[in-house]
């Protein structure tokens, strides 16, 4: 295995803030927005890196591309100090920013795409090989002369992904890459990630409140709350320490009464023929779907995840607000 491709080993982002109190009155305060972070990404992981609102996500991101400077603590990607050497990373780092688009606004999609080959100075067969290849994976063909602008919210953003690897990063950052996606624009982005990690061994660190963007791409998880490691650990885990359940609904052929489901599982709603059924969000569904297709007149199922902020809470609310990493991965120093 190769060694750590990403690696902060206690690092700290503290934000002076000044807000008004009075007339003339300011009041100086300190935001510790990432506190003692400590953690390593080796080459070719697909990693979830998620937390409420202010956590801290976006900080640690700005300070992986080097937009920020740690204010303690040590960082490195690929080697480098992002903040000391930002342009010269640059060249090896992708990042898509879901709610905000690196793509000139009023030029077609092209226009931007030839850009960045000369912002990045990529060579000439390499940018049209990877523009042919990110265009037929990311269905881009028929709105390369369209303005962004005019692009939907599901093309621009496979437009934004596009642009981010058109000079084969090292390490994508991806920031709510499915944020108000359709389900099959969703599924779309996450095939191609998906791709992107096995094929071409990207890194991958990735933002979502989409608990599925990580239940389908990402082997591990980590949570950050308070600007503090809470949790570094595979999915199921977090599911485990939150004691977290998903919802099976079920549609019968008539009116019943409560599915006898194993423990567990249990019926929690009946409402005519459809029943709701809750299970442990880090068991598998098929056994439990297997033995009531076996023995009920089903006629149409589906899961229900639980929303990433709710298993957050409880995971945090279980461990008391203390950091519990797995014993496989100690993040904290
Ligand atoms: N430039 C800044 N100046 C002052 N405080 C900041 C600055 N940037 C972020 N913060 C504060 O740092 C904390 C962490 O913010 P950050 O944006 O990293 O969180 P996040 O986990 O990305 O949240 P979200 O999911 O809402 O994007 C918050 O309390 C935020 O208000």
């Amino acid at each position: 295995m190769d060694t750590a491709f990403i690696e902060l080993d206690r690092v700290e982002k503290v934000f002076d803030v000044r807000k008004k109190t009075g007339f003339l009155k300011r009041e100086r305060r300190q935001v510790r927005a990432v506190d003692s972070i400590s953690f390593t990404v080796p080459r070719g992981e697909m990693v979830g890196y998620i937390g409420p609102n202010g956590a801290g996500k976006s900080t640690t991101i700005k300070m992986l591309t080097g937009i920020l400077t740690p204010s303690g603590g040590r960082l490195r990607v690929a080697g480098i100090d992002p903040s000391r050497e930002r342009s010269r990373l640059a060249h090896r780092i992708g990042v898509v920013f879901g709610q905000r688009t690196t793509l000139w606004w009023d030029l077609p999609l092209i226009d931007s795409y030839r850009l960045m080959h000369r912002m990045y100075r990529i060579p000439d067969g390499r940018y049209r090989e990877n523009l042919g290849r990110l265009v037929e994976l990311l269905e881009l063909g028929e709105l390369l002369d369209v303005p962004v602008r005019q692009l939907s919210l599901g093309q621009r953003m496979r437009g934004d992904i596009a642009a981010a690897l058109l000079h084969d990063p090292e390490v994508v950052y991806l920031d709510e890459p499915t944020i108000g996606l359709d389900v099959v624009s969703k599924a779309k982005v996450r095939e191609f990630l998906r791709e992107l990690n096995t094929e071409n061994g990207t890194t991958v660190l990735l933002t979502t409140h989409d608990l599925q963007d990580i239940e389908q791409l990402c082997s591990r998880v980590m949570v950050i709350d308070h600007g503090r490691m809470m949790y570094d650990g595979p999915l199921a885990g977090l599911h485990e320490a939150g004691e977290s359940e998903r919802i099976l609904v079920v549609d019968l052929e008539r009116e019943l009464p409560p599915i006898e489901a194993p423990p567990p599982a249990r019926v929690v709603k009946v409402e005519g023929p459809r029943q709701w059924l809750a299970f442990p969000a880090s068991a598998s569904a098929a056994p439990l779907v297997a033995r009531i297709a076996a023995e009920y007149p089903l006629v149409d199922l589906s899961v229900r995840e639980p929303d990433i902020e709710a298993v957050i809470a409880k995971m945090l609310h279980s461990m008391g607000d203390t950091p519990k990493p797995p014993p496989e991965r100690a993040t904290t120093a």
